[in-house]
């Protein structure tokens, strides 16, 4: 096989109504439950300006070379309704990869949820305002190559975390965050407890009942010095 060129066109799911019930979640309590682990990096930031606040859908996942989009505008052709296309780029951040000619194709003949980029876009004014969740590392007028190689479909390196093809990926303004299609039931019912732990908490700091005894607990026994005195060089 031509590893570096390789294009699969099929890619296991994950179970389709497991998937759905984490747009109930924000990306923050299920990257939580996976021992915070899972969240992409803070320089993938959302782009557009979407109705819905958390999405979720499977990983077309795209192995870009550094500020390629060969293999981007293939991914776009191949793209089904729903589907969330991540791309990783090899680091580059001196590249836009896709600009509002391919975004309006994505969002409008192509309907895919989202599109995820480990690197920059161009043509801000339109996509600034588009429903299409889109997240980038920032914007630059400077514009891609078309040659490859790249790859579609096969396990990939964004904003520092590992994505297999059809693993869930779940949007919110926070950022994005990505639950291994295998473990999705586990981490599914985790978070829904965690989430209702969370609400609790949040109701007990607006109705001043919370408790914090666990900070001087944890402190101690972390054998923290606390200090009944003015700090003097
Ligand atoms: O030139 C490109 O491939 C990207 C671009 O600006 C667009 O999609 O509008
Ligand atoms: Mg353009």
């Amino acid at each position: 096989m031509a590893v570096g060129k390789r294009i699969f066109l099929k890619r296991e799911m994950p179970d389709l109504e497991i998937m759905n019930q984490f747009k109930e979640i924000p990306a923050s309590n299920t990257a939580d439950v996976m021992n915070r682990v899972g969240a992409m990096h803070p320089r993938i930031n959302l782009m557009s300006s979407p109705d819905e606040p958390i999405i979720v859908g499977p990983a077309l996942t795209v192995k870009a070379r550094a500020g390629d989009n060969l293999v981007i505008h293939k991914a776009l052709n191949m793209a089904q309704e729903g589907d969330i296309i991540v791309v990783s780029n090899e680091g580059d951040m001196t590249r836009a990869l896709v600009g509002e000619v391919m975004m309006a194709y994505a969002q409008y003949t192509k309907k895919v949820a989202g599109i995820i980029f480990d690197g920059p876009i161009r043509d801000i004014d339109a996509i600034q305002h588009m429903k299409m969740h889109v997240y980038a590392t920032g914007t630059t007028p400077g514009g891609p190559y078309k040659e490859g190689p790249g790859e579609i479909n096969v396990p990939i390196a964004c904003g520092e975390v590992t994505v297999e093809p059809g693993d869930i990926v779940l949007c919110d303004p926070d950022g994005v965050t990505i639950i291994p299609k295998g473990e999705a039931a586990v981490v599914l019912e985790a978070a829904k407890k965690f989430k209702a732990e969370d609400e609790k908490k949040l109701a007990a700091a607006k109705n001043e009942t919370a408790n914090r005894d666990w900070v001087d607990k944890s402190l101690a026994e972390k054998e923290f010095e606390i200090i009944d005195d003015v700090y003097r060089r």
